[in-house]
């Protein structure tokens, strides 16, 4: 057990980030309460009896007032409104951080509704699964993954030290950064290959009729890999690429011309070009996974 790092957490939203991080707290010992404010009573219920939080309602009065920390853990969509219903009840000198997968939108949504004297500490942990819910969550979630932090420059330091303590705490390596360049970096790490992942199960399906079932009966598991992140969360990720909009279209643009000189390769029998291409993104994958192992 560490020393409690906050009295009260509140989570918003006990879906599988906030109930991932409810769990590893609990287990650690690093608040003493720990509350939700959800607007599905299932998940609340379900919250409830795996015991990841003490209490867990609708209600912003009972969940929110005397938290130290709270976290929004809805789709980025909701943040906006969410803010709106717990600003009456946070506490002064309370922080409020988030978990969402988009920056800048976010802060645009959060910060202008809180009031004076609260602190906001916009958080992004680099953890997550094709699974949503509260059952779904486990406390190794965010075990030697990243956390991205990005505060800025009138952030009040000791909220991000203490925000920064916590995702350390649960075992994560924390990184700061500017909020544009971190949707700029996400676009390409993480939604533009959710969207390649969506299209191609799409197109697969389409020409399903085509093939009589064999394109779900043959897959192979390079096909599979993409089925498992186009069952990821469809409010979520429209929520991601709404508000991620110019970044996302950007570099599909730069996709899309990349994806064109391959399929001019292919027409044209450039066996060399493409050996040279293949090569070059193994040794990215080999980089990606030794990197890995040093950490
Ligand atoms: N799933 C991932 O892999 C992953 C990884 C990192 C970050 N994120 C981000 O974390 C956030 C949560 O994702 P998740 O996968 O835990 O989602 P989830 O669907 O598992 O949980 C979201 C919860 O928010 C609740 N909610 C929605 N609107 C609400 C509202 N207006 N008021 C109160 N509660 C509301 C839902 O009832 C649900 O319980 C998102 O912003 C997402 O972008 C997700
Ligand atoms: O592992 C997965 O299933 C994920 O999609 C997690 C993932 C990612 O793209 O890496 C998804 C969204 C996030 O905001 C952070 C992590």
């Amino acid at each position: 057990m560490t020393a409690p790092l906050f009295d009260t957490i509140c989570f918003v939203g006990i879906g599988l980030i906030n109930s991932s991080l409810a769990r590893a707290v609990r287990k650690l010992g690093l608040a003493r309460r720990l509350t939700s404010l959800d607007c599905d009573p299932e998940a609340c219920r379900v919250a409830l009896e795996l015991g990841v939080v003490d209490s867990a309602s609708a209600d912003p009065a009972a969940e929110v007032a005397g938290a130290g920390l709270v976290v929004l853990g809805t789709p980025v969509g909701a943040m906006e409104a969410v803010t709106q219903a717990i600003a009456p009840y946070l506490a002064s000198g309370a922080i409020v951080s988030d978990v969402g997968s988009v920056k800048t939108a976010v802060i645009r949504d959060v910060e202008p509704f809180l009031p004076e004297g609260v602190h906001f500490v916009p958080g992004h942990p680099i953890a997550g699964t094709e699974f949503s819910g509260p059952a779904a969550g486990f406390a190794e979630l965010f075990q030697g993954r990243w956390c991205i932090l990005t505060p800025q420059a009138h952030t009040d330091v000791q909220a991000t030290a203490r925000v920064r303590a916590l995702w350390e705490a649960v075992g994560s390596t924390v990184e700061e950064m500017d909020p544009a360049h971190h949707d700029r970096v996400l676009a390409v790490t993480s939604h533009l290959p959710h969207l390649i992942a969506y299209t191609i199960v799409g197109t697969a399906n389409d020409l399903e009729g085509v093939m009589e079932q064999e394109v779900i009966k043959f897959s192979a598991s390079g096909f599979r890999d993409f089925t498992r992140i186009a069952a990821s969360d469809p409010i979520m990720w429209r929520d991601i690429f709404l508000n991620n909009k110019e970044a996302v279209l950007e570099l599909l643009q730069r996709f899309t011309e990349d994806l064109t000189a391959l399929q001019r390769s292919i027409r044209w029998g450039e066996g060399e070009v493409l050996e040279k291409h293949f090569t070059k993104t193994r040794a990215i994958r080999r980089a990606i996974i030794d990197a890995k192992q040093d950490r």
